[in-house]
């Protein structure tokens, strides 16, 4: 029976990166499939594993949420069916919510075998309170069904910061392992363990707990099939998983009563009455270019630098790319707020330049490019 691992987290929070150490320091004698899912129009990931022999399904039209599920329950079954793998590893979009693919993967497991092993979420540990703040609905809810949590870039981050990230996370989930040493201190095999332990957790939120298909949310909707937020009751004390920033308190019959006259307080203009959450392309947009142009180096730092810290292109979350430089080389580029990498790649079929964010500015980002 095929296990599956769910790696979620974040734009750019590290997921291919733990993906691939775990492939070659844990999985080498098994037969994988990895599912990717990326938000944005360029796939840009998935060559370094196909070179690798992993079999690489990329799903690129949306991400994996209500909308998608249908499609990502056949692409599921295909791998399965198609390939009869050890392990499937699912990298979910970097704004997909984990309880909507834990829920697409519950739809396939009543046709097919699965074993659902692990539900990871990787987490930048410089970063918690920023996302959690801007982008709760999608952040927290990565957090919350999580089996385990590894944080990255705890080698670059100060213990203070560190400490207040944990802190953060455990608001929202107060069992799962967090995983706080940098990842080159730790073998593979070691994470694997963690993110496999984990796996109790799973198997009793599966059990006691069914995943809302309205919300996505983990309460108990035994006595609440109405999902008009008149009597939503959730029976754990955290946030709200909608983003509407109530705390809930600690008696598990509260209900939770939104004042719906008002609108929501993110924003979003939607009347909570019939809209109760958001789907990621109505709160991220992506860019994407496709380019022969060359760039040299001095050029491009430039632009990443820009592209890091200016807000004059919108509230940038990721950006890579591949692009070729004046003197025939190519280079990759990785992109996330306030930092980002360049460093020496192979040739690709053409130059391509992905970017994720919120509120994106086309036309600048045009300008800044070409
Ligand atoms: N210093 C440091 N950099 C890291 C760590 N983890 C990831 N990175 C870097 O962060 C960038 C993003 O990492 P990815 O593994 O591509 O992240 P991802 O979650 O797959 O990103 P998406 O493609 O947006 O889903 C890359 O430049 C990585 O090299 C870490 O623990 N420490």
């Amino acid at each position: 029976m095929a296990k599956i691992d769910i790696i979620s987290g974040f734009l750019g929070a590290g997921k291919t990166t733990l993906i691939q150490k775990l492939l070659k320091e844990a999985l080498k004698g098994e037969k994988v499939v990895l599912i990717e899912n990326e938000f944005g129009e360029i796939g840009i990931d998935g060559g370094f594993l196909k070179d690798a022999g992993i079999e690489v399904t990329e799903m690129n039209s949306g991400c994996i949420c209500c909308s998608l599920v249908g499609d990502f329950g056949s692409a599921l079954k295909e791998v399965v069916t198609q390939y009869n793998p050890d392990r499937i590893i699912i990298e979910p979009s970097g704004v997909g919510k984990l309880s909507d693919v834990i829920k697409a993967v519950q739809g396939v497991a009543e046709d097919v075998e699965l074993d659902l092993n692990s539900f990871v979420t990787v987490a930048d540990a410089k970063k918690c309170k920023m996302y959690m703040k801007n982008f709760g609905e999608f952040y927290n809810n990565q957090v919350e069904y999580a089996g385990s949590i590894i944080l990255s870039r705890t080698g670059d981050v100060a213990e203070d910061k560190l400490n207040e990230s944990v802190a953060l996370l455990r608001e929202h989930n107060e069992k799962a392992a967090i995983i706080t040493t940098p990842w080159d201190e730790l073998s593979g095999e070691q994470i694997l363990k963690v993110m496999e332990d984990g796996n109790d957790m799973v198997k009793e939120l599966l059990e006691e707990e069914e995943i809302c298909p309205v919300c996505g949310g983990h309460h108990d909707h035994e006595h609440h099939h109405e999902h008009d937020h008149e009597h939503h009751h959730h029976d754990h004390d955290e946030e709200c998983s909608c983003g509407c920033g109530h705390d809930h308190d600690h008696d598990h019959e509260h209900h939770h009563h939104h004042d719906h006259d008002e609108e929501c307080s993110c924003g979003c203009g939607h009347d909570h009455d019939h809209h109760h959450h958001h789907h990621a392309d109505e709160v991220f947009t992506s860019w994407g270019k496709e380019t022969p142009k060359k760039y040299n180096k001095e050029e491009l730092d430039t632009i990443l630098q820009k592209l890091s810290k200016d807000d004059s292109y919108g509230m940038i979350l990721r950006s890579k790319g591949i692009l070729q430089t004046e003197d025939g080389s190519w280079i990759q580029f990785d992109l996330v707020p306030g930092e980002y990498e360049i460093r020496e790649g192979s040739a690709d079929y053409t130059g391509r330049i992905c970017v994720i964010g919120s509120k994106l500015k086309e036309d600048e980002l045009e300008g800044l490019f070409f």
